[in-house]
């Protein structure tokens, strides 16, 4: 079976579009420009939309004439028994699946099963689901099947839990998906007069920016040329590495390494988007870099309480304030430093030297965006490139010093690649599946981003065999899906092999549906940090590995996730580092 990332639109040779919008009185340009971008042809001609249909039949009648749009060929997964979605949508049985009689009774979201709103405040409360909610998605689906519906509060939330059913969202997403509206974002951009940006902008003006921002993150011949830098940073967690060992007890021990490697995501990132080495793995990090971590985590967990509440609230309880001045925060540390860095190229420039940069630079020089889109897309970049990355690599680490024989094999493949401890190229990073599939099946194990969303907000859709207005929220349920064992055999143990392709086929390990497995996300909204977090997760892990065999503590207590918007420890991590010199 295929990998579903190679359907990634940035993977494509990318084509010329003439953009013409109109001006918007939020920026400071006019945006009629041409720009390169990366989409796969069917954007050009948009899916078919159920939008005009007014009802379920009439979109029934519709179904059996339109060309589906799909972008994943067929595939028939045995045993699958989801009724009219047991049929995948590709562009072939779409078409299948809208002549059969089924499609004539669609049924409305209202027939959909769920949890009532009391129901699921007993889930999230009583029975303590509340930071464990990637569990709840496998409870719910075993309750109402892959499909159901859950309303809390403000949020009426469709969920889909098969690879079937995310498939089929997918595939009607429309020109410029949408993850979720996030009006209170809006509205403090609107307070601050700030550009809007990836998360809050939507349709063309959300594909202008994300058209700047993907060019130097998603090519891989782009983004190799970050690789000095990246490798400098991962000596700096080496030395921290040894550092903190030989302050421990026993000389070995790393306490909370999950808190390490937030302090390594935060330098390798910022080292590419500033350009600039902040100093985070030193020992006294900088003041800047403690307000964002801070700011970080307040802005997420405010940012699910502030829409709970109603408006006139906000001048009586504190969410609101707190959540503005976490962003505020936020803005003004990326601000700050971007700022810094643009005095340094103005400098060089006024003595004649020529500005020469990485990401920001090009941000800067390319035309495409106006200072202030500069400002908050570093921002949200920084957002999304931290805890990601670093609770992927943390994970990572606590299964290979759980399990020895997988170390024992990723060390094996790095020596062979690059022995006496080279740093690896990336070049040598293709010479190294091993290594690739260590983080591929930490990703299914702990989906750093546990759910992802769709708000349908341009057509009216129809998964399984339900027909939904436009403006649906659909909660896409990756965890569970990676975590189903009828598509990952041992689903819940760490075996790199099954993603060895001749490996997993004769072991019959390798067997599961594209869209099982996304922890990138898919199509034109994925993930545009996807490259850089491939190449700091692959740096950074060959390394610690050249130089270290990791164990855990003696007598050390099984680590489970728990959900704080991502997938994270719940409880630190302390790692021995024995040295393999
Ligand atoms: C292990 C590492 C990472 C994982 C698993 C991950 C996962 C994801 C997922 C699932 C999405 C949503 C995609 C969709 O809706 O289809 C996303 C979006 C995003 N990610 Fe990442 N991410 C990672 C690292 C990074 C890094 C290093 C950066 C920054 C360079 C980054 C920046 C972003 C941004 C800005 C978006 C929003 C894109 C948009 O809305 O157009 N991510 N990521």
């Amino acid at each position: 079976m295929t990998d579903p990332l190679q359907f990634l639109q940035y993977q494509q040779a990318p084509c010329r579009v003439l953009h013409t919008t109109k001006p918007c009185d939020r920026h400071t340009h006019t945006h009629t420009h041409t720009h390169t971008h990366t989409h796969s042809s069917e954007h050009h001609q948009p899916c078919q939309t159920l939008s005009s249909m007014g009802s379920p039949a009439a979109a029934s009648r519709f179904l059996r004439l339109a060309a589906p749009c799909a972008r994943t060929p067929p595939v028939a997964r045995p045993g699958a028994e989801l009724g009219a979605s047991a049929l995948v949508p590709t562009r072939r049985n779409l078409n299948v699946q809208a002549t059969t009689e089924k499609a004539e009774k669609l049924k409305s979201i209202d027939e959909l099963p769920g949890p009532s709103f009391a129901t699921t405040l007993y889930w999230l409360f009583i029975k303590g689901y509340a930071d464990k909610s990637h569990l709840l998605q496998d409870v719910q689906r075993s309750l109402y099947g892959p499909i159901w519906r859950s309303r809390f509060g403000p949020f009426d939330i469709v969920n889909v839990a098969s690879p079937e059913l995310i498939a089929q969202v997918i595939q009607q997403e429309g020109r410029y998906p949408i993850r979720a509206e996030l009006p209170h974002w809006k509205e403090y951009r609107d307070l601050r007069g700030q550009a809007y940006g990836l998360h809050v902008d939507t349709g063309p003006e959300w594909y202008r920016i994300r058209s700047a921002l993907n060019p130097k993150m998603l090519k891989l011949r782009e983004v190799s040329a970050y690789a000095p830098i990246i490798h400098q940073v991962v000596g700096d967690l080496l030395r921290r590495i040894e550092l903190l060992r030989s302050r421990s007890q026993d000389q070995v021990t790393v306490s909370d390494m999950a808190a390490e490697l937030y302090k390594f995501g935060f330098e390798g990132i910022s080292s590419i988007l500033f350009e600039t080495r902040l100093g985070c793995l030193q020992d006294e990090i900088p003041k800047d870099t403690l307000r964002f971590i801070t700011a970080t985590s307040d802005m997420l967990t405010l940012s699910e309480t502030v829409v709970l509440f109603p408006h006139w609230s906000r001048g009586i309880l504190p969410f609101w304030k707190r959540f503005v001045q976490a962003w505020d925060d936020l803005y003004d540390v990326a601000q700050t430093l971007i700022d810094r860095r643009i005095a340094e190229i103005e400098a060089q420039v006024s003595s004649g030297e020529p500005a020469e940069g990485m990401y920001l630079t090009y941000l800067l020089s390319c035309g495409k965006l106006a200072r202030a889109e500069v400002y908050i897309s570093v921002t949200e970049l920084l957002l999304g490139g931290v805890d990601t990355t670093s609770n992927t690599l943390s994970w990572a680490l606590y299964h290979l010093a759980i399990d020895r024989r997988a170390q024992d094999r990723l060390y094996g493949e790095v020596n062979s690649v690059c022995p006496d401890r080279q740093e690896p190229t990336t070049d040598n990073l293709s010479r190294m599946p091993y290594l690739k599939a260590v983080i591929k099946e930490t990703l299914r194990l702990y989906p750093v981003v546990p759910g992802n969303g769709r708000f349908i907000s341009e057509n009216e859709v129809v998964v399984a065999n339900y027909w939904f207005p436009k403006k649906t929220q659909f909660h896409l349920c990756h965890y569970s899906v990676c975590h189903d064992e009828a598509e990952f055999a041992d689903a819940e143990a760490f075996i790199p092999e099954r993603w060895l392709r001749a490996e997993a086929h004769a072991s019959g390990y390798f067997q599961h549906h594209p869209y099982s497995f996304i922890p990138f996300g898919v199509g034109v909204r994925a993930c545009v940090g996807k490259r850089v977090a491939e190449m700091e997760m692959y740096f950074a892990l060959s390394r610690l590995i050249q130089h270290y065999e990791v164990q855990l503590e003696d007598g050390a207590p099984a680590v489970e996730p728990k959900t704080r918007t991502l997938l994270i420890p719940a409880k630190p991590i302390n790692l021995r580092f024995l040295s393999r010199a």
